[in-house]
């Protein structure tokens, strides 16, 4: 299949980005942070009953170690490069991709939205022949399965127009924000207006039934939908488009599924972990791919050429018989700017781990090896990539495979093929798997078996997705990363208010359940096959819910000093550590921003959501997770409200990158709402700007009797770089409506102010 002749050239580099200069800036900051740490605890031996300095010092031993991750994870950045042209010359029959697509509520989930998503993928440059894109409906709704439908009939018009003419970005509503260039001709501009004409109707037809659904009732292809509730319902499986010719031609639309598994009320359904599984037991009964690609819903295929890039990496591997990578993970781009200081994480942090053992999985944009996610480890293959003796005595024994994957046996006939690298056996017809996928569906199917807790996508977590990303990782495997630029796909990411603070729980919450869990990183270095720096650099993701303790505390402490009259920093050359500290990380982290083209806002507003993410909303997974220990209630997962972005063009603040940008009209602005997640934020500001007034108020008393020999004015300075970080909730107490911080949050956390304030007083008497 592949030319392994080594003249040719390679079909992707790995690149290493060492650069010594950031090590150095690194290192600086993290020894700045031991000094003062030293200093302080020198300090705290002397006069040890000093409360404050013990609570700094605990925070401030919380950063510094936080750092020290940080500076390991970065230490040797790598990423791969892809040459798709050179494929052609080397591959003569390109493996199989099945692709697939979650959705779960066509109200917070637009199906126009999937039904973008679904385009971009159906038309992505690869054999048409060669995939199959299986869409999995938490939501059972008839409405979203008929959006698929009419999706699929514009497909025939869309995939050969973005084949034809070359189209790189593939999502109807993106691709129709620009107009096409006076130079092109004539017939392609008469062919564009067709395309959009189609493309509104297909929007007009899909507005029609969400305003009146009872359109479809007489329909029978519908009927599977009529008494099914969201959480109770049988399976339901429906091919929408087959490819019957069979053939890769520019003309052909790939297969196209819906499914949507059992629930039943009172049953544990895992989320999207247990969707991701049905997803791969149906596409293992129709088609097998040996690999399979996953992205949300909203995470529409920026770059046709994509699959062809993430066959480089496996197809390169398979040339140099380097067996060792599982997945191949695309960064999470965002077609709004909700999410900058996610890609400038990604694009530091995440290049890091991709140096050790690769990236961590990141749930969309990602594609897997099917071998793998059954549960493989490396250990399993021979020389020759196929399994070993031993393995394969062990796997394909008897009764085992029906144990661990469940009574169908059609299923366990297609892992038996899965695992030995062989195609399904050529069915007339993906209608002939119907049955079979009914069963695979049922919601006890996976009782017993190994589902969830060591194939597949893993359960137990909200974060499935780092959760079975380090499940790989720990069986030995290795990941890669590329990013390309225009970026591969592109998603969105809610605004900063109650919906970004609902996710930032689920996912902290979801972490924090690794974290305590038996796949925890922390044993997975000594007991398993993770690499120890891997392991630092899950330990850094895995603990982003504890950090919201130092992070309130140390919010609170410059407040707490100024009002009972105590020095929090200490004075002289350890004040100037302080100094050089905070001013050496913003440049840093401003200059990390500006380098990928985000602007000095950009930095700011994110540097601001941070310290709000962590003081109010992952404080709550705490919260979550003390419950769940205490078997009081369980994590759930809320999925993120989406909506379509207007399709009006106008450029954005990001240099780059597409055909342009979506309007951003309230770029930065903080939405509130009468929920708990604002209530740490609001009382932070009001007791800051207490201690700010009562400093001015009150000068003398603090120039005559501050104790802790500091004049306070550091303390002051520290209060006023509190409030400048919690900016949009003091705009939000002038602010109305939206943009407005309720009256009963407000009065809530002034009563807790009124309280923190007597109390830091009360000491002084
Ligand atoms: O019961 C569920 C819940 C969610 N989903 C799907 O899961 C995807 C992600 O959900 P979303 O609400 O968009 O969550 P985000 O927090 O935005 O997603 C990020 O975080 C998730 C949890 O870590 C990962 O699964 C995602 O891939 C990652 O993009 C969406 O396609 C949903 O339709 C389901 O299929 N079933
Ligand atoms: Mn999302």
């Amino acid at each position: 299949m592949v030319e392994s002749s080594s003249s040719l050239p390679p079909l992707c580099e790995k690149i290493s980005y060492k650069n010594y200069f950031l090590r150095a800036v690194d290192l600086t900051i993290l020894g700045l942070l031991f000094s003062l740490l030293l200093h302080r605890y020198r300090i705290l031996l002397v006069k040890q009953s000093d409360n404050v300095w013990v609570v700094a010092f605990l925070c401030e031993s919380f950063f510094t170690f936080v750092w020290l991750l940080i500076t390991c994870i970065k230490w040797s950045p790598a990423e791969y490069k892809s040459y798709p042209d050179r494929l052609d010359e080397r591959v003569h029959d390109l493996p199989s991709v099945d692709m697939f697509l979650t959705t779960a509520d066509p109200v917070r989930e637009p199906p126009i939205l999937v039904v973008n998503t679904v385009l971009s993928l159906l038309a992505v440059n690869y054999p048409a022949n060669k995939l199959a894109c299986y869409v999995s409906d938490d939501g059972c709704s008839p409405l979203t399965y008929f959006s698929l439908k009419e999706a699929s009939k514009f497909a025939k018009i869309w995939v050969p127009f973005c084949k034809k003419n070359n189209v790189r970005v593939r999502a109807p509503f993106r691709y129709f924000l620009n107009h096409p260039a006076a130079t092109e001709s004539s017939e392609f501009s008469k062919d564009w207006d067709m395309v959009k004409w189609e493309y509104e109707k297909l929007c007009r037809k899909v507005e029609d039934v969400t305003g009146d659904s009872h359109l479809l009732d007489a329909d029978d292809d519908f009927k599977a939908f009529s008494n099914a509730k969201r959480n109770d319902h049988s399976t339901i499986v429906k091919v929408v488009w087959e490819n019957k010719a069979g053939v890769g031609d520019k003309e052909e639309v790939p297969h196209f599924v819906y499914i949507s598994r059992e629930k039943r009320p009172n049953y544990l359904h895992n989320y999207k972990a247990g969707a991701m599984n049905f997803l791969v037991r149906v596409s293992g009964l129709m088609t097998n791919a040996p690999y399979m690609l996953n992205v949300d819903c909203d995470m529409y295929v920026n770059e046709a050429d994509v699959v062809r890039q993430a066959m480089c990496i496996f197809l390169q591997n398979s040339i140099l018989n380097s067996k060792s990578c599982a997945f191949v993970q695309f960064p999470q781009d965002f077609y709004d700017s909700n999410a900058d200081e996610l890609t400038v994480l990604q694009s530091y942090v995440g290049r890091g781990i991709a140096g050790i053992q690769g990236p961590t999985y990141a749930g969309s944009g990602c594609f897997h090896t099917r071998r793998v996610m059954y549960g493989i480890s490396l250990d399993d293959l021979g020389d020759d990539g196929s399994l070993s003796s031993v393995a394969t005595r062990n796997y394909l024994a008897e009764g085992n495979l029906a144990r661990e994957f469940g009574n169908s046996k059609e299923m366990v006939t297609s892992v038996v093929n899965a695992l030995q690298r062989k195609p399904n056996p050529q069915h007339s017809s993906l209608t002939d798997s119907l049955e079979a996928a009914q069963e695979v569906g049922h919601c006890h199917y996976e009782n017993q078996t190994s589902w969830g807790k060591t194939i597949g996508w893993l359960y137990g977590s909200t974060t499935e997705d780092v959760h079975t990303g380090l499940g790989i990782h720990s069986r030995g495997w290795t990941s890669s990363y590329i990013s390309p630029d225009p970026p591969a796909f592109l998603g969105a990411m809610p605004p900063g208010g109650p919906e970004a603070m609902v996710q930032q729980r689920r996912w902290a919450a979801g972490m924090l359940e690794i974290l305590f869990n038996k796949r925890s990183p922390l044993i997975g270095t000594f007991f398993r096959k993770l690499r120890f720096r891997q392991s630092l650099a899950y330990l850094y993701i895995l603990t982003w819910g504890l950090r919201s303790i130092p992070e309130l505390f140390y919010c609170l402490l410059p407040a707490y000093c100024l009002l009972h009259n105590t020095a929090l920093f200490p004075k002289g050359v350890y004040l100037g550590i302080i100094v050089t500290l905070v001013g050496i990380h913003c440049l840093y982290t401003l200059w990390e921003f500006m380098s990928l083209g985000f602007s000095v806002q950009s930095w700011f507003i994110s540097q601001s959501f941070w310290r709000i993410k962590s003081t109010c909303s992952w404080l709550f997974s705490i919260l979550d997770i003390i419950l769940q220990f205490l078997g009081i209630s369980e994590n759930v997962f809320i999925v993120t409200k989406k909506t379509m972005p207007e399709t009006r063009s106008e450029s954005g603040s990001r240099k780059s990158q597409q055909e342009g940008d979506f309007p951003n009209q309230d770029c930065g602005k903080f939405e509130f709402d009468g929920s708990l997640y604002f209530l740490p934020g609001t009382f932070i500001v009001l007791v800051t700007l207490a201690a700010l007034v009562g400093c001015s108020v009150g000068p003398q008393r603090l120039s005559h009797s501050h104790r802790g020999n500091s004049s306070g004015m550091a303390e002051a300075c520290g209060c006023v770089l509190v409030v400048v970080l919690f900016l949009p909730f003091l705009k939000g107490m002038f602010e109305k409506g939206k943009y407005g911080i309720p009256l009963s949050t407000l009065s809530k956390a002034a009563f807790l102010a009124v309280l923190f304030v007597v109390f830091s007083f009360g000491k002084l008497v």
